[in-house]
């Protein structure tokens, strides 16, 4: 929903976005969810709304804005694995960690040169330990997380209980890992867009947000659902 920056914590949320999502929210009887790689921390930092929220790909569950998240019992990676990806970074001005609950993210955004190495870094770490953990590809990053969770899990545990079972399930995203929450939420008789084909930009996605909200808006305000397979 917001332009990519060149730091995680450097995101611009339109004011409006926030007011958009809850009043959204209410008009779906709760039936709308932020699923996410980022910490529930950052969500809630940057989205400071009573939502249902998943974070760290899965890792993290509160489908009741209310209660405290969910979270799978999950190892965490052995400390000489972020010590060598802290050494990589140290070689590579502007690279840097985000840290995880239960894995790091390396950023090279601001080291385009050190994503092959932190690639072929993570991958060897992430071969010590290939039953326990998994190696994601983000945008300008590479991601260790625990094996298991996945946005498809977050989705498809969101939809087993109220106020989202027995809806039809939609899921817009931009990144690689969206396209398991996506694919999970087709096999659920539902639709899976991303945003660079339905919308273009986050822009537009914010717009069309905000129209819903009109009571006077016909259905045409709806993307074709044809572009998705
Ligand atoms: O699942 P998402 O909500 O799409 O989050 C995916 C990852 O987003 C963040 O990284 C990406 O966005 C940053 C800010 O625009 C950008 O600087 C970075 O290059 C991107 O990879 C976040 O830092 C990750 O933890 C999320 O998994």
């Amino acid at each position: 929903m917001v332009e990519i920056a060149e730091r995680p914590d450097a995101v611009r949320v339109p004011p409006t976005l926030p007011g958009v999502l809850q009043r959204l929210a209410k008009a779906l009887d709760g039936a709308l969810a932020i699923v996410s790689g980022r910490p529930l921390a950052d969500l809630d930092h940057f989205l400071p709304v009573k939502l249902a929220k998943a974070g760290e790909h899965g890792a993290a569950l509160r489908p009741d804005p209310d209660a405290p998240p969910l979270r799978p019992d999950l190892p965490h990676p052995p400390a000489a694995w972020r010590l060598e990806a802290d050494a990589l970074i140290a070689r590579h001005p502007g690279a840097f960690i985000e840290p995880k609950a239960h894995g790091f993210v390396l950023h090279y955004r601001q080291a385009p040169e050190a994503g092959e190495e932190a690639h072929a870094l993570l991958a060897r770490l992430v071969a010590e330990d290939p039953t326990g953990f998994t190696l994601l590809e983000a945008r300008m990053a590479w991601e260790i997380r625990p094996r298991g969770p996945s946005k498809a899990t977050a989705v498809r545990a969101l939809m087993a209980h109220p106020p989202f079972a027995g809806r039809v399930p939609l899921f817009i995203g931009d990144d690689v890992t969206d396209e398991e929450g996506m694919q999970a939420c087709r096999e659920m008789g539902g639709h899976g867009w991303r945003l660079d084909e339905v919308f273009g930009a986050p822009g537009a996605l914010r717009d069309w947000l905000a129209r819903a909200l009109a009571p006077d808006q016909p259905d045409e305000i709806l993307p074709p659902l044809e572009v998705t397979p």
